[in-house]
């Protein structure tokens, strides 16, 4: 794979399940070096749009590729922090056990770790600032700290992609401004691809925006645009797609609030 060639690429994707067209005719091709944030409406899609790119759900229509191969023979391109995750307060896992899951396949989740993997490892959760964490039951962390192992375990396995789905919906406000920074930062080196609500977190850290409501619009640059953005969360899922009008960007934003 060549340096200039997409880290992702999505050709006429259709999703459907129960009846339902979740997802309609989506073309994406993310770049190294990109810090692209999807937003929309709830059940826009955002959700199934990147457990389609993980590998999770197959395609109703079209075609996936994460770095020239199906997302099912890619995963340790792939790095992902979920938007939710279930901590069994009663498991005895160390934040270190947690990240070293990320260090295999998954049918080899659980096996032996050698030295090198273990430093490995150790290096990322010093270099997220949470090495002291690293023998800490994870049920005793913070909801901080657990997101700082969350991305050491989805960085363990050095992805080129790191995909991450409402990553701080249980931080703090200061804890955010830490977080969006790091991720700056890793963005240095990897190519990020991250769902977000917050259009402010969105419009200063993302270098560019896919708007989602069962169609897609991808803009490389949306400096101006905020107020657009803002229009575009007024609506449902039902309404006729908006995402054409945010593109478009000559839209009018009492219109769209007219609608509702
Ligand atoms: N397993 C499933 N079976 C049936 N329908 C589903 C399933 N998962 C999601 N959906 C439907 O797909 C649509 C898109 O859901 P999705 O979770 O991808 O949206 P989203 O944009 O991530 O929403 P939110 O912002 O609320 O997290 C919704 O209408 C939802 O009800």
């Amino acid at each position: 794979m060549k340096k200039t060639d997409p880290i992702v690429e999505i050709t006429d994707l259709c999703y459907s399940t129960g009846g339902q067209d979740i997802l309609h005719t989506i073309n994406l091709s993310i770049y190294p070096g990109d810090f692209v944030s999807i937003i929309g409406p709830n059940g826009g899609g955002k959700t199934t749009l990147l457990r389609l790119i993980l590998g999770l759900l197959k395609p109703s229509r079209g075609e996936i590729k994460i770095a020239g191969r199906p997302p099912g023979k890619a995963v340790t391109e792939i790095g992902y922090v979920p938007q939710h995750v279930n901590h069994n307060l009663r498991f005895p896992a160390t934040a270190l056990d947690v990240v070293l899951m990320g260090a295999h396949e998954p049918q080899h989740r659980f096996r032996r770790r050698d030295p090198e993997t273990r430093k490995n490892a150790m290096d990322i959760l010093h270099r997220l600032g949470v090495g002291t964490c690293a023998e800490r039951k994870i049920a005793a962390l913070s909801g901080g700290q657990r997101q700082r192992i969350l991305i050491a375990r989805a960085l363990v396995c050095k992805p080129e992609l790191l995909v991450l789905d409402e990553p701080t919906a249980s931080i703090d406000t200061k804890g955010q401004t830490e977080f969006y920074e790091l991720l700056k930062e890793l963005n240095k080196e990897l190519t990020i691809l991250m769902v977000s609500h917050d259009l402010l977190i969105v419009s200063s850290y993302a270098k560019s925006i896919a708007c989602l409501n069962r169609c897609l619009h991808y803009h490389q640059s949306f400096g101006s645009s905020r107020d657009v953005l803002d229009a575009f969360y007024s609506c449902s899922v039902e309404e006729i797609c908006p995402v054409g009008v945010v593109a478009r960007q000559s839209f009018q934003i009492k219109d769209l609030r007219g609608k509702s």
